[in-house]
């Protein structure tokens, strides 16, 4: 049996019927939901508050994780600095290693901070075994347990994935104004967004007016926007009818639009493309798009288990971004309208700066569009 420093065991379960014992840490308890990996090497306390990571349990690759800790949150203008929402959104988290912390500014550990928000954790378990079947099968739902015995973990499995609405849980309820010095107001349909997109289109200029997922036409429009902005969430964006109408809709009203990640995909389906689940994803910090009007090729951050492939592209739209590795799509831009989409997260959070420069060109459409 593994020696297991905080005193507990855990499992991780895959519906393909394989089961791994480890230890357990941060708080006891059993969760299920889908099973996926990233390969990024840092950056957890962001990854695991991504609301668009919600429903999932979250495999890291890198071997050793809580290396740095946990920091104090830290707001500026009502957005976060250093955590991507107020809590973790992941169902559970698989580690080769789980590590007390050394840094200066860590408040507490990964562990710690799990157990207080009762998220279980299973370390000493060969997360490389895991992937291997996730890349090789797909992905897969799972269940996790920490410090509790499960005699039947498929038994814990009480829905899919692919059919959950998370945005419920991710969307906030009611409109979040966040007062710049401008008066250049936007409307960010919010399903989840993390407060690194918010951060950048703060630092853009942009005076940001949050509304619910499930906002009307009407609704946003009331707030009159010189421009808009459908943010990153989680879950199937296939089975999100009203958000898909609702970008139809602004459209029509021809102003600056930026779809990022699950607004990427919304706006394909709202053009009349398709988008389909991916084998097992991208979840990454490393991952190239090549902008096709330069050829230039970026590094960019990925958590995407849905994806719009080259014959799913909508009429009327180019594509801007292409994955050279899979050939996955991964930004459209209107040839009439002034719409441009990115599959990948231009804010990083965590990953690598390269790309803000997309929230700098918005906010030239947004000027030019005033000056119309
Ligand atoms: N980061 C996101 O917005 C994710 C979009 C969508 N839920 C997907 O997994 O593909």
């Amino acid at each position: 049996m593994t020696y297991c420093k905080r005193g507990t065991e855990g499992l991780i379960y895959l519906e393909d019927g394989t089961l791994l014992h480890g230890c357990g840490f941060g708080s006891s308890g059993v969760k299920f939901g889908e099973v996926v990996f990233t390969t990024a090497m840092n950056g957890y306390p962001e990854s695991m508050t991504d609301p668009s990571y919600r429903g999932q349990i979250m495999i890291i690759t890198h071997p050793l994780v809580g290396n740095y800790g946990v920091p104090e949150p830290q707001f500026r203008n009502g957005i976060l600095q250093n955590f991507e929402s107020e809590q973790i959104q992941i169902e559970g988290l698989v580690v080769t290693e789980e590590t007390d912390p050394s840094k200066w500014n860590s408040s507490k550990s990964l562990h710690q901070w799990m157990s207080e928000q009762n998220i279980p954790g299973v370390s000493s378990v060969d997360t490389r075994l895991l992937v291997k079947k996730v890349r090789t099968l797909g992905s897969m739902m799972g269940v996790i347990a920490s410090g509790v015995s499960v005699d039947d973990p498929a038994g814990y499995i009480k829905a899919r994935y692919d059919e959950i609405d998370f945005t419920k849980f991710t969307s906030p309820k009611s409109p979040i104004v966040h007062q710049n010095d401008s008066d250049q107001l936007i409307v960010l349909v919010d399903c989840g967004v993390k407060h690194g997109i918010l951060d950048e289109l703060f630092k853009a200029g942009f005076t940001i007016v949050r509304v619910p997922c499930k906002s009307t036409v009407d609704e946003i429009m009331n707030y009159s926007p010189k421009g808009i902005v459908f943010g990153n969430g989680p879950g199937n964006p296939n089975i999100l009818k009203d958000l898909v109408k609702t970008f139809s809709a602004v459209m029509e009203y021809k102003l600056p639009t930026l779809g990022i990640c699950l607004g990427h995909q919304v706006a394909t389906l709202a053009m009349s493309g398709n988008v389909r689940k991916m084998k097992f994803g991208h979840r990454a910090i490393n991952k190239p798009v090549v902008d096709l009007t330069t050829n230039r090729c970026y590094i960019s951050t990925h958590n995407h288990g849905y994806g719009v492939y080259k014959e799913d592209v909508p009429p009327d739209t180019q594509i801007w971004f292409v994955n050279p590795d899979d050939g996955v799509v991964e930004g459209l831009a209107h040839k009439r309208l002034p719409v441009i989409t990115t599959q990948f997260h231009p804010e990083s959070r965590p990953g690598p700066n390269d790309n803000t420069w997309i929230f700098q060109k918005f906010r030239k459409m947004v000027i030019k569009n005033e000056g119309n």
